[in-house]
């Protein structure tokens, strides 16, 4: 009688599940600071962002944007979006979805990978199931959950095969006709690439504005220029159903069947080739094994975890961005080295604002609380608005130059709470808010920050102008 298979054993200092730009964070940082780290990957080495999410609809986007500014700018000619050539640089953006960079990477950076479907089976201790057969991982610190988010997909589409984000940003078959359902950043941006794409793009929200948390004007100004592109835009509607004829997995980015049909809350009807559900996405904590340790998601989302788990970057429960689970990647990596006898990180500042730059016509981009969140917080505000084209910098970037940027400041310190940014190139002007808020700089000596003349940071000039005088 042949005895079964025993599992292969691996020692290791931190065991990270998930090798996402989060996953992949914690190990390199585990492994500067002198631990041994493996990660656990069951699909792609860079995880959603690097082929599914941030870095192939920025590559779809970039053109898109270039292709709009040259539109509206005298004395340049050549400004449409070749198809072909755009799919080509997504595709070539996602290293035609092959990891081996990411490989050469791990490799270089000291971090061991087992490739296969991570899961808690007991205290410190991961079983993978991958192509080689099983292997237990025994971490002698700590177990990391980097295991991103999941799509959540409204039941009213179940049977209907409907796209998903993968499905957007891989697209390969360009429906002629596509209903998005949702408002949120997925929809706003897929929306703008896939009607510069040609598909005649309808977008189905039940709130009834676009970016809802945001600054009114951030919404407000992409509807207006989704609407000049084409896109019908529908708010207070929701779905009630869908039905489709002959839903089929065709695989990523191809149409996924025959026609849709939706039944809308108003009644009417609409038919398309293709539906996007971006309605959301949840941390991806179902099949890691929680149960195994007697814990539950809730448990992970609340913090409360035994001292030897930890879960970060969308698995998290934080902001849904690459860049601020990567921060809490980095902090927690530092965090676990620093535990074995490595160096101890800096004291943090008191607020890390969160920064998220949508790369929609115009860039929306926003840091810190809103006029009205910071309001909810009981901060006496002060606040100042101005037309993004304000200033030289940013008129000279187009002709039509559409959006505005706002701040926030509390007046009890005089330092800036919130920032938002909507117009061309928008996202660039971020950071220098993120670090005002970061350093608690008072506005009053914001003011001596000289923008160079004519660039686009001149806005600052005219938001500080703007502020009342008691604050300048
Ligand atoms: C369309 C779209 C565009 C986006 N654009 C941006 C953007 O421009 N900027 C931005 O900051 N954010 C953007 N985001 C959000 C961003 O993609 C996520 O915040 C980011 O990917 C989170 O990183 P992560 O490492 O936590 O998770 P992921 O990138 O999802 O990586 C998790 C990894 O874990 C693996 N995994 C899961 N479970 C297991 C298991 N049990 N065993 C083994 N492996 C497992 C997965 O295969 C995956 O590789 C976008 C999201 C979408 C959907
Ligand atoms: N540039 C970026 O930073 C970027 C780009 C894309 C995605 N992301 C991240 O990915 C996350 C997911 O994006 P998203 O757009 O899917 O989520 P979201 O939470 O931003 O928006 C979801 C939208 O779907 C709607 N919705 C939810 N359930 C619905 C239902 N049952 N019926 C109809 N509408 C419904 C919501 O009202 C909202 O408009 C975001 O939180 C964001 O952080 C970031």
């Amino acid at each position: 009688m042949s005895t079964p298979p025993q599992d292969q054993r691996i020692r290791t200092d931190v065991v990270v599940i998930g090798a996402g730009p989060v996953g992949e964070n914690v190990a390199q940082y585990a492994v500067e600071g002198g631990l041994s780290a493996t990660l656990v990957e069951h699909e792609l080495l860079g995880g959603e962002c690097s082929y599914h999410a941030c870095i192939p609809s920025k590559a779809l986007l970039r053109p898109v944007d270039v292709a709009s500014t040259t539109r509206d700018l005298p004395g340049v000619t050549g400004s449409s979006v070749d198809i072909s050539g755009l799919l080509a640089r997504r595709d070539a953006w996602v290293s035609h979805y092959d990891d081996a960079g990411q490989r050469t990477w791990a490799a270089d950076a000291g971090v061991a990978v087992v490739r296969g479907h991570g899961q808690l089976v007991g205290e410190r201790l991961v079983r993978v199931e991958g192509a080689d057969g099983p292997v237990a991982l025994e971490a002698q610190r700590a177990v990391v959950l980097a295991t991103g988010s999941s799509p959540v997909i409204p039941p009213a589409f179940d049977g209907v095969e409907p796209w998903t984000s993968r499905d957007a940003t891989g697209v390969q078959e360009i429906p002629e006709r596509l209903v998005i359902v949702g408002g949120g950043v997925v929809a706003c941006e897929a929306a703008t690439w896939m009607a510069a794409l040609g598909s005649q793009v309808t977008m189905v929200v039940r709130g009834n504005r676009l970016l809802s948390g945001w600054e009114e004007f951030a919404g407000r100004t992409v509807v207006e220029s989704l609407r000049d592109s084409g896109v019908d835009v529908r708010f207070t509607t929701e779905v009630a159903w869908a039905s489709r004829q002959g839903p089929a997995a065709t695989g990523l980015g191809r149409i996924h069947g025959g026609p849709v049909t939706l039944s809308l809350s108003d009644d009417s009807a609409l038919e398309a080739d293709e539906v996007l559900a971006a309605t959301g996405r949840r941390p991806a904590l179902e099949s890691v094994g929680l149960d195994a340790v007697g814990l539950t998601p809730a448990d992970v989302l609340s913090g409360a975890l035994p001292a030897w788990l930890h879960a970060v970057g969308d698995a998290g429960g934080t902001a849904p961005l690459t860049h601020v689970g990567k921060y809490h990647a980095r902090v927690l990596g530092t965090r676990l080295a620093a535990d074995a006898g490595g160096r101890n990180d800096r004291p943090a500042p008191d607020v890390i604002p969160v920064p998220q730059a949508v790369f929609t016509q115009p860039q929306a981009a926003t840091v810190g609380r809103t006029e009205a969140q910071a309001c909810a917080d009981d901060v006496d505000v002060a606040v100042s608005q101005v037309p993004y084209n304000s200033a030289a910098g940013t008129a000279l970037l187009r002709d039509t130059v559409r959006g505005a940027a706002k701040i926030v400041v509390d007046r009890r310190t005089g330092a800036l709470v919130g920032a938002t940014f909507v117009g061309p190139d928008a996202a660039e002007q971020l950071h220098a808010a993120t670090v005002a808020i970061a350093g608690a700089v008072p506005v009053h000596v914001l003011r001596h920050a000289i923008p160079s003349f004519p660039t686009a940071s001149e806005l600052w000039l005219r938001l500080l102008e703007e502020l009342p005088a008691d604050l300048r």
